[in-house]
C-alpha cells in the first residue's frame, strides 16, 4: 500500500478511480480527482485513472491541471461481436452499442485485477458498470467505493432494495409507488405513468446482460461506503434513506458546482446574444445525450415562437444521424420566416455555462440533468424543466417541487405529452415576478466558498479514515 495504513504522513493516498465509459460518468469523476488533488494540496493523494485507450487524450486534458499526481491508465477493451471496433465510449455509439460497451468493459477485469494487484492502491472508486471491482479489490485490501454519479433521490427512488421486494422487479406500475419506507413527503412518493412505464428499462436485462438495476445493487453489496456529489441541505431524506437501504456509510463530496469554463464564448454566439437587452433571452438545450422525440421537438419550437422572446434552440440526435436534415424536419412550416432575427436554431455542441452566463440570457430551458440544473441556478437563469428520461424527471421533481427552482412544464399523465402552449406558459411563469421560487437562495448557498470548502474538507478526512480502516 502507498499510504495510509503505514502510519508516515509524507506517503499520499493512491486512489484508483474507474467510471463507466460515457463522458457524463467520467466528467465526474475527473471532477472528484480534480477535487482531491487540487483542493488537497501537494502530497495528499495521487490518482491513477482508468479508462479505455481510446479515451486517453481526452481524459488527460480534463485533468491537465492536475498532471503531476494523475496517472490515465489505459484498458484494452477485448473485441465483442457487434461492437464497432475502437469504439471508447457510449459518444460513439447507438444505445444497443452501450449495452455491448458493458460486455467489453467487464472483459476488461483481468487487465484491472493485474493493475489493481500491481499499483496496490487505498481504495477504487467505481462505477455502477463494474460491480465486480468489489470481488477484485477486497481481497487485495483495496478499499471498494462505489461513487454516485446521479442525484441521490434517483438511486433512493430507483436502485434500493425495497424496489424490488422478494427479489421481484418492479412493473411500470409498481413504480407509480416509491419503495416502502421512502420519504412520505417527498413529491416522488408517486410519479406519472409515463414516466413510470420509461423507468422499467432500469430492471431489463439486454442481451441476457445483468440490468442497471442488477449492477448497482452488487456495487451496494461490495463497497465500503458510498460516495455522493450532493449534500444533506438538498437532498438529506434520500441519502438517509439509500444509507440506510445499503446499510453502509455515505461520504459526502459536496454539491456539484460548476467549474470555471474555459475559452472565451464563439463570436457568431457572444454577438447575437449581445444584441439583445439583459436577460431577454430564452436558451433551450437538453444537455450531451437528450433526443426529443420529433413531435415533441416541434412543439418546443412553435412555444417557444409563442413566447415573444428571443430564443437560441439547441436540439441533438442520436448518433450517425444526418443532424441538420432531422432538424430540418422538425422545423413547422413558415416558422424560420416569422421568428427571423429573434429565434435560432442550431444542433451539435454549445459552450453551455458560457451562454448561460451571457447577461441577456434569462431563462433556459432544459432536460433536468443535474448539472444542467446547477450551472443554468449558479449563472442567474430562470429554470423551465422538461425531463425526457430516467433520472431527469426525478431531479426535476426535486428541483421544481422540493427546492423550488424552476417551472416544469404541464405533461399529459398518460404519454408525457405536451403542446406548444404548456411551453410558452412555463416560460412566462419562470419569467414572471416570483419566477425564480427559491433560486437565490440555493444560488448563494452553492456559489459559497465556505460551503464548498467545509463540504470539501470533511470529505477528505472521511476517505482518510475510511481507507486507514483495517
Ligand atoms: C448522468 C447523466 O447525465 C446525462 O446527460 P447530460 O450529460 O446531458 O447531463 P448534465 O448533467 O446536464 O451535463 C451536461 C454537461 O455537458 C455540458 N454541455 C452539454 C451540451 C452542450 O452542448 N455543451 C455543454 O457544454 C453542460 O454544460 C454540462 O456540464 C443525463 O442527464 C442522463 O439522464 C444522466 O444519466
Amino acid at each position: 500500500m502507498s499510504g495510509g495504513g503505514n502510519g508516515s504522513a509524507a506517503v499520499p493516498t493512491h486512489i484508483v478511480m474507474f467510471p463507466w465509459l460515457a463522458f457524463g460518468h467520467i466528467s465526474p469523476f475527473a471532477q472528484l480527482t480534480r477535487r482531491l488533488i487540487v483542493g488537497s494540496g501537494d502530497g495528499v493523494f495521487r490518482v491513477t485513472f482508468l479508462t479505455a485507450a481510446g479515451n486517453v487524450t481526452r481524459v488527460e486534458a480534463m485533468l491537465a491541471e492536475a498532471a503531476g499526481t494523475v496517472k490515465v491508465a489505459p484498458l484494452d477493451l477485448p473485441s465483442v461481436p457487434g461492437l464497432p471496433a475502437g469504439a471508447a465510449s457510449t459518444a460513439e455509439l447507438s444505445a444497443d452499442g452501450a449495452e455491448l460497451l458493458k460486455v467489453a468493459l467487464d472483459g476488461t477485469r483481468p487487465q484491472v485485477a493485474a493493475l489493481l494487484a500491481e499499483l496496490r492502491p487505498d481504495a477504487v472508486i467505481f462505477d455502477f458498470a463494474v460491480p465486480w471491482v468489489c470481488d477484485v479489490a477486497a481481497p487485495l485490501g483495496i478499499k471498494p467505493l462505489y461513487f454516485n454519479v446521479y442525484s441521490a433521490a434517483t438511486l433512493a427512488l430507483l436502485a434500493v432494495p425495497a424496489r424490488c421486494p422478494g427479489g421481484r422487479c418492479p412493473s411500470a406500475h409498481d413504480l407509480m409507488a416509491a419503495p416502502a419506507g421512502f420519504t412520505s413527503d417527498s413529491p416522488l412518493v408517486t410519479l406519472p405513468a409515463y414516466q413510470a412505464a420509461d423507468l422499467t428499462y432500469a430492471y431489463e436485462s439486454f442481451y441476457s446482460l445483468p440490468s442497471v438495476y442488477h449492477r448497482f445493487i452488487p456495487c451496494f453489496e461490495g463497497c465500503a461506503a458510498a460516495v455522493m456529489k450532493t449534500c444533506a441541505e438538498m437532498e438529506g431524506p434520500y441519502i438517509d434513506y439509500f444509507s440506510a437501504q445499503i446499510g453502509k456509510p455515505v461520504l459526502l463530496a459536496g454539491p456539484v458546482v460548476p467549474e470555471p469554463p474555459q475559452g472565451e464564448l464563439e463570436e457568431r454566439w457572444s454577438s447575437w446574444l449581445s444584441s439583445f437587452p439583459e436577460n431577454a433571452v430564452v436558451f433551450a438545450s437538453f444537455g450531451s445525450e437528450t433526443f426529443l422525440p420529433a413531435a415533441a421537438a416541434t412543439e418546443l419550437l412553435l412555444g417557444l415562437e409563442a413566447t415573444n422572446r428571443p430564443f437560441l434552440v439547441v436540439l441533438n440526435f442520436p448518433k450517425g444521424a444526418d443532424a441538420e436534415a432531422e432538424l430540418a424536419a422538425r422545423v413547422p412550416p413558415g416558422l424560420e420566416e416569422r421568428v427571423k432575427g429573434r429565434g435560432v436554431l442550431h444542433t451539435g455542441w454549445v459552450q453551455q455555462q458560457r451562454i448561460l452566463q451571457h447577461p441577456s440570457v434569462g431563462c433556459y430551458v432544459n432536460h433536468s440533468g443535474f448539472s444542467s440544473v446547477v450551472e443554468g441556478l449558479a449563472a442567474g437563469c430562470r429554470l423551465v424543466l422538461l425531463p425526457m428520461n430516467t433520472d431527469q424527471y426525478i431531479n426535476s421533481a426535486v428541483f421544481a417541487r422540493e427546492l423550488h427552482v424552476g417551472v416544469e412544464v404541464v405533461r399529459r399523465g398518460e404519454d408525457g405529452w405536451f403542446g406548444r402552449d404548456a411551453v410558452s406558459d412555463a416560460v412566462a411563469a419562470a419569467m414572471a415576478a416570483g419566477g425564480d421560487g427559491e433560486g437565490r437562495k440555493w444560488r448563494e448557498f452553492l456559489l459559497d466558498d465556505a460551503v464548498q470548502k467545509g463540504y470539501a474538507t470533511e470529505f477528505v478526512r472521511k476517505l482518510k479514515d475510511l481507507v486507514k480502516v483495517a
